[in-house]
């Protein structure tokens, strides 16, 4: 019961943006999707997401196509993920992590307020809850966009069907330790049967924390497969075009990947 896409191929302005993709991202995976500026990385995201148009192929969620899944549907079973909104408005952290929120008071307000309380604190935002959410650092705002995200696919009472969440470069803007964290998350709520896919331009953290990686060159699969044996040195170097090292280092007991 995967997010998948087969032969999927998406062309705009007479170019293939992605040709022929196969990939499955299964609930407690974690899938990063690495590959230099235009590879088709978000193409690829907004595709599994149902945000953008595909020209053959299919994607399937839990078996179902999803041009058959209705829209509230899909919401409650993927969260996408992007660059943080710009707000017209003064609303606080707590409200715009609280919009990540589609339940209402089916669960009890307690429920949600308890959901709300944990991904702030997980996301380190317990400080900043009523803050006005324009008036964040970057990097902090990003932690917000994640922790909407997040709690738009928080597990609840009735419904254990699996759920995914969908990334676009959540680490963009931030510092060493909280892109970290931000993984170790991802990592941690693959166990509430979620499968997480994220686009990641850092190929170490990629390596370090991803089950498996996908590369795209040019709108192709390039690689897929565990870390080991996608981010080889020789491969790595041919797709990006410029050298890039892979070494185990046995102090970390870990692939380290140096672009
Ligand atoms: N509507 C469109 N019409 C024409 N070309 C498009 C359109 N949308 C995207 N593209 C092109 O498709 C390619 C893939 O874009 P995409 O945003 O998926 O790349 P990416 O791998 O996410 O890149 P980056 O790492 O720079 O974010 C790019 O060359 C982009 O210019």
């Amino acid at each position: 019961m995967s997010l998948l896409a087969r032969n999927l191929c998406v062309r705009r302005s007479g170019r293939w943006l992605l040709a022929n993709v196969d990939i499955e991202v299964q609930p407690g995976e974690v899938l990063a999707v690495v590959g230099p500026n235009g590879a088709g990385k978000s193409t690829l995201l907004g595709a599994l997401a149902g945000d953008l148009s595909i020209d053959s192929g299919c994607v399937e969620m839990a078996g179902r196509n999803l041009q058959q899944i209705s829209l509230q549907q899909r919401a409650e079973r993927r969260a996408v993920v992007g660059p943080p909104p710009q707000m017209a408005f003064d609303y606080t952290v707590a409200d715009v992590v609280s919009m990540g929120w589609l339940h209402g008071d089916r669960f009890g307000s307690a429920f949600a307020a308890d959901a709300l309380s944990r991904v702030l604190q997980r996301c380190d935002l317990g400080a900043l809850r009523q803050r006005i959410f324009m008036s964040l650092s970057s990097g902090e705002r990003q932690r917000v966009q994640f922790a909407a995200g997040w709690l738009q696919v928080w597990p609840t009472p009735d419904d254990p069907a699996a759920r995914w969440l969908l990334l676009d470069e959540p680490t963009a803007n931030l510092d060493v330790a909280h892109a970290r964290q931000m993984l170790q998350l991802l990592r941690h709520l693959t166990a509430d049967n979620t499968g997480v896919l994220v686009v990641l331009h850092d190929l170490d953290l990629a390596t370090r924390f991803a089950d498996r990686v996908l590369l795209l060159e040019s709108g192709r699969v390039a690689g897929l497969g565990t870390p080991d044996t996608v981010m080889t040195p020789e491969r790595l170097t041919a797709v990006y075009g410029a050298p890039v090292h892979v070494e185990y280092l046995p102090a970390l007991n870990r692939l380290v990947v140096i672009a």
